[in-house]
């Protein structure tokens, strides 16, 4: 379930109280961890799919993976309204 903070708690109630004026109700000054794993068949594309996601970078060469770890901010254009800090890990495919 998402609960809000109290500061964006605040925002909010300030936002109805004002007839909704208030165009930032919630709070974008909190950042969030995500973690994600990704699971698939090796050379399928999941480092690239990772890689391209935090450093906007498409990596040609395939490097088997024994353990990755990346992190980064999301995609530029998220829309989400909240800011979403994000880590990514990886363990080893079939061939290692
Ligand atoms: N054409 C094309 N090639 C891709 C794409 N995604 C990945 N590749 C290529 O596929 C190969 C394997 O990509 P990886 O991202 O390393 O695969 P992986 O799933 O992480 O593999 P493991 O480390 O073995 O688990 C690389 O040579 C990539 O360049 C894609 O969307 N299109």
């Amino acid at each position: 379930m998402h609960t809000l903070s109290s500061k964006s708690r605040q925002n909010a109630v300030e936002a109805v109280e004002d007839g909704g004026s208030n165009s930032n109700p919630i709070d974008t000054t909190t950042k969030k961890m995500l973690k994600c794993v990704v699971v698939g068949d090796g050379a399928v594309g999941k480092t690239c799919l990772l890689m391209s996601y935090a450093n906007d970078a498409f990596p040609e060469e395939y490097v088997p993976t024994v353990f990755d770890h990346y992190a980064g901010d999301g995609p530029k254009n998220s829309r989400l309204k909240e800011e979403i800090s994000t880590a990514r890990a990886r363990t080893a495919g079939p061939t290692d």
